[in-house]
């Protein structure tokens, strides 16, 4: 299948990592509009779905598509704004945050023509909008986790994109950053923008999260109306722990079905 009329589409999608099965015939479509959370147990294969669904991980079967197109022949990444789970910097060069988010304009760049008015404005109403303008200037590596997940964020909103997709963007973050993601996603939502994101709580998210996909062991268990959480943690069953989070979560999440 390869509809234009989907973000995402994965048929039967497996992926193997280190010979072992992590994603077991995955079927998954994600329309433009939709926002839809990723959730399930630490190691149920969440962050490897999205990669797969970008192309960084290869499928060993199955296809998947983006906006109709396999990832290897695609080529409008400016659609796409991913949000990884952490900041990868190079330790020896101080990188300014507005260097940071202005790399979210690169794929809409075209080659060889220099930044322009339109990249810089884009860049600023980004800052703007995480709540960073005024430290555009400070060296990332300086921030917290919470302030360089805005960072993240504020790159991907810079590319202007017509898709989100974030991993874990709540993980290891202050309840300030999450508050302000959740307002920042609301309002994309609100303006026709795809969200497609990971996560284990919910939280300040959940109103804006219209359908959840479950995982277990590599294998969609559910696919609907957002389970209600009750408490802060997740599934049955469910052992999750944040080996980066900065709070722990107060108690075990339960997690049943929508009423
Ligand atoms: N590069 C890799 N090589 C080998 N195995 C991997 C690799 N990356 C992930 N895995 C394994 O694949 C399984 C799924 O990992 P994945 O990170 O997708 O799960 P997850 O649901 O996102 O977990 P978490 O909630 O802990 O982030 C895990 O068992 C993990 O150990």
């Amino acid at each position: 299948m390869t509809s234009t009329q989907t973000v995402f589409t994965m048929n039967g999608g497996q992926v193997h990592l280190d010979r072992r099965p992590v994603l077991r015939g995955i079927d998954l479509t994600i329309r433009p509009g939709e926002a839809v959370a990723v959730l399930g147990a630490n190691g149920s294969g969440k962050s490897t779905l999205i990669r797969a669904l970008l192309g960084l991980v290869p499928l060993s079967g199955g296809g998947t598509f983006l906006y109709g197109t396999p990832p290897a022949r695609f080529r409008e990444w400016w659609r796409i704004g991913y949000v990884p789970q952490r900041l990868s910097v190079g330790g020896g060069v101080p990188t300014t945050i507005r260097e940071v988010v202005a790399s979210g304009r690169i794929a809409r760049q075209r080659r060889l023509r220099p930044t322009g008015a339109a990249d810089r404005e884009a860049t600023s109403r980004a800052l703007e909008t995480v709540g960073l303008a005024h430290r555009a200037s400070d060296p990332v590596q300086a921030l917290s986790g919470g302030q360089q997940q805005r960072v993240l964020i504020a790159r991907a909103l810079a590319g202007e994109p017509d898709t989100f997709v974030m991993d874990e963007p709540t993980a290891g973050v202050d309840a300030a950053s999450q508050q302000l993601l959740a307002d920042t996603l609301t309002s994309l939502v609100e303006q026709g923008k795809t969200v497609l994101l990971v996560a284990h709580e919910l939280g300040p998210l959940e109103p804006l999260i219209t359908r959840a996909v479950v995982l277990r062991d590599g294998c969609v268990c559910h696919d609907g109306p957002p389970p209600h959480a009750v408490g802060t943690h997740a599934l049955p069953g469910h052992d999750h722990v944040h080996p980066h989070a900065e709070e722990k979560p107060a108690s075990p999440l339960d997690w049943r079905p929508a009423s």
